[in-house]
């Protein structure tokens, strides 16, 4: 079971309901099988678990297995900017607050050619030890400072109002954000964006892609040594018999989730919701049979862009088939009393909670995953009730019921160029007339001005144009 909650358009949706059909974890996988639901407020009370600590074996203790293949590379920094129109008008006499970007090989080629502002000590303010690094720009240290709380005089007579500071900031965010966008190809074809330059900062400053979770203050990975994998002869995993897999309630057949001849959701798995759990390296296929879809990362390029009235969203350009891996959704992974703080602190956040286990739990709280200021692209999907994509719980660790990942796959074929969505609550009755959580329009976060858009109406699995839930006014 999980549960995202998303604040803004989330916090006004609460619902539960149990998935439609449950099935047995095959013997092998220890952590216990849940329903599966989606609310977007503040999670039910989570009943705690407490781990099992399995007995270490000496082969175990000695054990020199290598990390799962998905483990954090790097971790992004954020920046925040604000665009002319956003810190008001940039009138000569008036003080503007600017958030100056993190400085960069970028910004430093500026600070030679003496062309960009906020380039010196006045706004990177720096100890005295730190004056020759920084005279020779090299501002390692300077990254310490708050410049969120610099302000810059708009100059008088400076020629250059603030707007003309923003075709170099463009200049430079542009080419970083590219970096950046670069680094995931490691795991997958190019991730894109069609952003005009004005909204760039929203973007480039506010968000910092991820490759994995960044586990935060008291979120761990279960040791190593817990994880199991399958003894399929030969490494030859058969649909049906992997111990990978799991089994119906009241039957042996393992249920497959994958096709076979393509990284892809089976049929059965598109209408159900169920946890995978996927070949991995202690398997006597090493994790190289067709049990392992996520792990291979995404398939198609994706575009962040600029959907004109729902902020950023999601597309591909490339076409794909029903039950086709998307990306994962990543970001920091949080404990539920950080995520409770972070949720209360902020009117923005976009937190998903990992209770497919708690259910069961006796002292244990579930981790949360907050993709608001961290994360992959799948971050920028938008809502929609008549969506082309659903999320699946996935796990590459039999030994850790508490932390893996959340797969978006495709319910059906769907055009190059088409906006990706997911239901952000898919268990919500149509029926409820009214939410009573529901947070008035005017409180709801709005990156841009959206207009108003028309109820949903539409069953599901058929297409339409994007339409909000009845609950959301
Ligand atoms: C996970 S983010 C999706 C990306 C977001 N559009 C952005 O630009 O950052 C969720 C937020 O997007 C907006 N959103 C998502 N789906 C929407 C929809 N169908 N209609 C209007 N706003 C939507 C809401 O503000 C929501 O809080």
């Amino acid at each position: 079971m999980y549960t995202f909650l998303c604040n803004g358009i989330g916090s006004i949706i609460n619902s539960t309901a149990s998935q439609s059909k449950s099935i047995e974890k095959s013997p092998q996988a220890k952590s216990p099988m849940g329903t599966f639901s989606s609310t977007l407020v503040v999670p039910d009370a989570t009943v705690p678990i407490k781990r099992k600590t399995p007995n270490k074996t000496e082969d175990d203790k000695n054990s020199t297995d290598s990390e799962p293949p998905y483990r954090p590379k790097r971790r992004s920094t954020s920046t925040q900017l604000r665009t002319p129109s956003e810190a008001g008008s940039p009138s000569s006499t008036q003080n503007v607050t600017v958030m100056v970007p993190s400085p960069s090989l970028a910004l430093n080629k500026f600070a030679k050619a003496d062309q960009f502002l906020g380039i010196s000590e006045r706004y990177f303010p720096i100890k005295s030890e730190q004056r020759t690094q920084a005279s020779s720009r090299r501002y390692y240290y300077a990254k310490n400072t708050k410049r969120g709380g610099v302000s810059i005089a708009a100059d008088s007579d400076a020629n250059d109002t603030l707007s003309s500071t923003l075709s170099p900031l463009q200049d430079i965010l542009r080419p970083s954000l590219v970096r950046d966008l670069r680094r995931l190809q490691a795991d997958g074809p190019a991730i894109t964006f069609s952003i005009t330059d004005e909204k760039l900062p929203m973007l480039a400053s506010n968000f910092g892609f991820l490759r994995d979770y960044v586990l935060k203050k008291g979120v761990e990975r279960a040791p190593n040594e817990f994880n199991a994998g399958c003894g399929c002869p030969d490494g030859n995993c058969v649909p049906g018999k992997c111990d990978c897999q799991d089994t119906e309630v009241g039957s042996d057949e393992a249920a497959a989730p994958y096709l076979q001849n393509r990284t892809a959701l089976s049929q059965e798995y598109v209408k159900e919701h169920s946890m995978i759990y996927e070949c991995n390296y202690r398997c006597s296929c090493k994790g190289n049979c067709w049990m392992n879809v996520i792990q291979r990362g995404r398939k198609f390029s994706l575009d962040i862009f600029d959907t004109g009235n729902r902020g950023f969203g999601l597309r591909s350009m490339e076409p794909i088939r029903v039950g086709d891996f998307i990306d994962c959704y990543l970001g920091e992974v949080l404990t539920q009393k950080e995520s409770d703080l972070r949720e209360t602190a902020t009117e923005e956040s976009d937190l998903f909670g990992l209770d497919w286990a708690t259910q069961e739990s006796e002292t244990r709280e579930m981790y949360v995953i907050d993709g608001q200021k961290f994360g992959s692209p799948t971050r920028f999907m938008n809502h929609s009730c008549n969506p082309n994509c659903k999320i699946v719980p996935v796990s590459i660790d039999h030994g850790d019921d508490r932390l893996y990942y959340l797969g978006f796959f495709a319910t059906r074929d769907i055009p190059p160029g088409t906006e990706l969505t997911f239901d952000y609550n898919p268990n919500w009755d149509k029926k409820q007339k009214k939410d009573e959580d529901a947070l008035p329009v005017s409180l709801r976060r709005e990156a841009v001005p959206w207009p108003a858009l028309a109820e949903c109406t539409q069953g599901e699995g058929t297409a339409g144009p994007p339409c909000i839930s009845p609950g959301f006014r």
